[in-house]
């Protein structure tokens, strides 16, 4: 068994999810994160760069991200 099969197998088991936001500035792509996650959404400041968090939802962890798209 390869190493790729068995990080697959693992992942499986785990239940992961990795779901990528990205949305123009100022969308509220945040606020949704932060609201899913249970946090205080009163003050919240424009992301720099992208953020990376890890949210446990009964057996799932999701892994939400944002990216700084470059043109
Ligand atoms: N009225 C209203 N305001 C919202 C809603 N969702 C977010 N906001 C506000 O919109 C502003 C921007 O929200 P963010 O969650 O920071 O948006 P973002 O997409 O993460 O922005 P960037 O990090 O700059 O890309 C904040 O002041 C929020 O309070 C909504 O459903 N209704
Ligand atoms: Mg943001």
């Amino acid at each position: 068994m390869g190493l790729l099969s068995i990080i697959r197998k693992i992942k499986r088991k785990e239940k992961e999810m990795r779901i990528l936001m990205v949305g123009l500035d100022n969308y509220g792509k945040t606020t949704i994160v932060m609201k899913m996650n249970g946090e205080d959404t009163s003050v919240i400041s424009p992301t720099l760069g992208f953020n990376i968090k890890t949210i446990i939802y009964e057996k799932y962890s999701s892994c939400f991200s944002k990216f700084l798209l470059l043109f």
